[in-house]
């Protein structure tokens, strides 16, 4: 894993007993088509190789933006530091039906995109699940793309004059990051988001369905993955919401909006975009895995608002984390630029994600209704480990509640 140059850094390999493909999914072509990065298992293939981690530039372009620094210094950082590496997956390898797989999508926080929870996603697909990470289009994301049809003088003046495939009538158009103008007020544009992220979860979860079903898809993108040997692969009656930060709160929403979703883990929830008004109407079991420095009360006194005595609400804390112990940043850089640049905790990465990884598959085996051996790591659900806290760290006085 990872590159040449760094040996000792890169995202950590899957540990389940599934090999892991990945393929990249967009229909329709528009901003309102959906987006995803499909993780899941696959055959034992040595033709694959590993796709970058960061699928182009542009990405690196948006991040800048995000963090407020200059595009071109910051994209020969990006690249010199983060641009060799490989994501612990095989592109477009194919699909190992083995029964049908419980299904799982996830939502990226603010500033980030699809690609960059591959450490949470693949293990996930190393233990079959089908997982859709969605790229969203509300302008959190640091980046994204879609198309848009060529008009006519774009056609007129295009080289290939009779232009054969579809592809070549679409013109690629970036979106990127929207930061909230000076004195708008946060709330109005993070609600706004919220539900249009939850939309798309399950607008992808609408899109896996079909291709259950085994209608033929028409992939705006050119992969080489055979999206048919998906049909009857998923189990329907099985399906979770995951989500980091923004998309902590994306998972809350998505459960709110739709039934399908059985139960949901919130990795460091950002609980600010949600209305109070949604809190009773969420039925589902939730799971919120925090770290011990992003915290605050005032967001942890909103999770105690979904406490329940009827329905299952589970948190713990992983001692020593900090809000980027969940996406790939992580793995990807020596102990004291990351701790610098916040990327890093005290804790080992690999032992936090793994801790992480561990309590989300016990909690989907219970709330999900599976048949394997996750039950195995139950007592992480309830804090029972050197490296977690049962609850959270954070004071929240009496009255916040
Ligand atoms: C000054 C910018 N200001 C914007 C509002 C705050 C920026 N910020 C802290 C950052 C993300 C940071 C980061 C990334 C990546 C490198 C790199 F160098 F490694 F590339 C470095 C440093 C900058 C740590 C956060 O927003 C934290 N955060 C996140 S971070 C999600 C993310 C974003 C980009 C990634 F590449 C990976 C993960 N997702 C959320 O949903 C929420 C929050 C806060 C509230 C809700």
């Amino acid at each position: 894993m990872g590159n040449a140059c760094s040996n000792h850094l890169g995202i950590p390999p899957a540990k389940g007993p599934n090999p892991v493909g990945c393929t990249d999914f967009m229909m329709d072509h528009t901003a309102k088509g959906s987006f995803f990065r499909l993780y899941y298992p696959c055959q034992e293939t040595d033709k694959a190789e590993k796709p970058d981690w960061v699928p182009c530039r542009e990405y690196f372009n948006g991040l800048a933006d995000f963090m407020k620094i200059n595009r071109a210094l910051s994209e020969r950082i990006f690249n010199y530091l983060f641009g060799s590496f490989k994501i612990p997956a095989y592109l477009d390898a194919p699909f190992k039906s083995n029964g049908k797989c419980p299904v799982v999508i996830f939502s990226h926080g603010l500033g980030a995109f699809r690609t960059l929870y591959s450490a949470i996603c693949a293990e996930l697909a190393s233990q079959g699940f089908i997982v859709a990470s969605v790229e969203h289009r509300d302008q959190s994301a640091s980046a994204t793309y879609y198309f848009r049809e060529r008009t006519e003088s774009e056609k007129a003046n295009s080289v290939a004059k009779s232009s054969s495939s579809a592809q070549d009538n679409l013109v690629k158009e970036w979106m990127y990051y929207r930061a909230l103008q000076h004195g708008e007020s946060e709330f109005p544009l993070r609600n706004k988001q919220v539900k249009q992220r939850a939309d798309e979860c399950i607008l992808a979860l609408d899109k896996l369905t079909e291709i259950n079903s085994g209608i033929a898809v028409q992939n705006a993108l050119q992969t080489q993955f055979d999206w048919s040997s998906l049909e009857n692969s998923m189990d329907l009656c099985r399906i979770a919401a995951v989500g980091h930060s923004f998309g902590g709160a994306t998972v809350i929403e998505a459960l709110c909006k739709e039934v399908k979703f059985k139960c949901g883990i919130a990795l460091d929830a950002w609980m600010i975009p949600l209305d109070d008004e949604i809190f009773p109407r969420v039925k589902q079991p939730i799971f919120f895995i925090n770290s011990e420095k992003f915290q605050w009360a005032g967001n942890i006194s909103r999770m105690r608002k979904l406490d329940s005595a009827i329905i299952q609400r589970k948190m713990i804390t992983i001692r020593g984390t900090v809000h980027q112990s969940f996406p790939d940043f992580t793995f990807l850089t020596g102990n004291w630029i990351g701790k610098l640049m916040k990327l890093k905790g005290e804790i080992d990465p690999e032992l936090a994600i793994d801790l992480s990884n561990k309590a989300t598959l016990a909690f989907l085996q219970r709330h999900l209704g599976l048949e394997k051996n996750f039950n195995q790591w139950d007592p992480l659900i309830d804090g029972q480990d050197v490296n977690l806290i049962q609850g959270t760290n954070v004071t929240v006085l009496q009255s916040a509640i």
